[in-house]
């Protein structure tokens, strides 16, 4: 066991959750703070301690700072529905870019050293080259987007007055769940295409929409880079390696395996891992979708041992399928 510890922010939710599994099981000392607004306090392995509080709330923040002698967070708390954001975003410059100032703010005053941060393929908006490397023009076409680049902009700016380094991750479409079945995507609601699809397969659903049949792509749909949840865990552990090893760097990472899939390709994948056809409804887009967005992720392979794993479309449904079926019992 280290004897410092990592500040995991939305440690609740779903890929947060993944985050504390593999930080403990990599000998680290974890506190999460997590308002649960979606989070599920069960979500939280029992070898964590568990915070419920607001990252804005300043009080307990640095109290639990102090407390637990924090070295580094990781801040995947935040709201992350797009549309929501284009209709509320206030909501997101509130929850996610004011809320993030607060947390980076405690930061600093309680000494600490690295900022893990969850940014998102969204800050790029509709790229004009994909696959997309981090150099690319950010250019965000939704206020999610926006939120989460003014964060970056802000981590930028702390990075280089104060005794802080950080590492944004700008995630593509995370997916999939913990192989060993510890924890996966909860969320009411959802409405991610992997997770809508297997919620389909289990009778929560009795279809999906393929949103959009005319894009730029060889099948007309939709394609996007999709990241296994445990891969992206396994990074944010690697990534705070590399923020210790190296205390006056900070980077920003694409991750994404850099093959995309389209609408219909993934629906196939689940077809062929439930054995069954799910009925697929073709319908109009859905505002604001680019036509591809797929990583480009040579950045991310030269500055992290980091490899992905599970990087198999097949076995990121069959664990989101596994995991469907498990919240499907305890839901009863
Ligand atoms: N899921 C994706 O495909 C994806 C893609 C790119 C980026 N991200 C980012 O990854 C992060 C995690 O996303 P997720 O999919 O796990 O979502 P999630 O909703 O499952 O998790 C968010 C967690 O943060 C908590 N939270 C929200 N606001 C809070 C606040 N002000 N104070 C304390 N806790 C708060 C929630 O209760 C929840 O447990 C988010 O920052 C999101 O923007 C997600
Ligand atoms: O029921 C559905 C849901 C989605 N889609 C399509 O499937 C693709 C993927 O959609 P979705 O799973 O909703 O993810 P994105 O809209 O690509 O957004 C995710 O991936 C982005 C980065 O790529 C992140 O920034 C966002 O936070 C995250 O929600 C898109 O072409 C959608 O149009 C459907 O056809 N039917």
């Amino acid at each position: 066991m280290r004897d410092d510890t990592v500040m995991v922010t939305g440690g609740a939710g779903y890929i947060g959750s993944h985050a504390v599994l593999a930080l403990l099981d990599a000998g680290w000392r974890v506190v999460v703070v997590d308002n649960l607004v979606t989070g599920f306090a069960w979500a939280v392995d029992d070898r964590a301690s568990l915070i419920e509080a607001d990252v804005a709330d300043d009080d307990k923040v640095r109290a639990a700072m102090r407390n637990h002698n924090v070295r580094a967070v990781m801040h995947f708390a935040g709201s992350v529905v797009v549309p929501e954001s284009v209709s509320d975003p206030l909501k997101y410059y509130r929850n996610n870019t004011a809320a993030s100032r607060s947390l980076i703010e405690s930061a600093v005053a309680c000494g600490v050293k690295h900022f893990i941060f969850s940014s998102t393929a969204a800050t790029y908006g509709i790229p004009d080259q994909v696959p997309i490397a981090e150099n690319a023009a950010t250019q965000p076409i939704n206020p999610y987007g926006t939120s989460k680049l003014m964060t970056e902009m802000m981590l930028r700016d702390v990075a280089a007055a104060h005794a802080l380094n950080y590492c944004a991750l700008r995630y593509f479409n995370v997916a999939g769940a913990d192989p060993d079945g510890r924890s996966g995507q909860s969320t009411a609601g959802a409405t991610h295409l992997i997770k809508v699809a297997v919620e389909a397969a289990t009778g929560k659903r009795d279809h999906v929409s393929v949103f959009g049949t005319d894009f730029g792509t060889p099948d007309g749909t939709g394609v996007r880079d999709y990241i296994h949840v445990g891969d992206l865990a396994a990074a944010h552990v690697d990534a705070l390696d590399l923020l210790i090893a190296d205390p006056a760097r900070s980077h920003t990472l694409n991750c994404g395996y850099g093959r995309g899939y389209s609408v219909l390709e993934v629906l196939d994948a689940v077809d062929r891992v439930t054995n069954m056809t799910i009925d697929r409804r073709l319908e109009g887009r859905r505002a604001g979708d680019p036509d591809a967005l797929v990583a480009d992720n040579a950045a991310i392979l030269k500055a992290l041992p980091w490899r992905p794993r599970h990087d198999d479309l097949d076995t990121i449904v069959r664990h989101a399928l596994a995991w469907e079926r498990k919240l499907a019992e305890r839901q009863g």
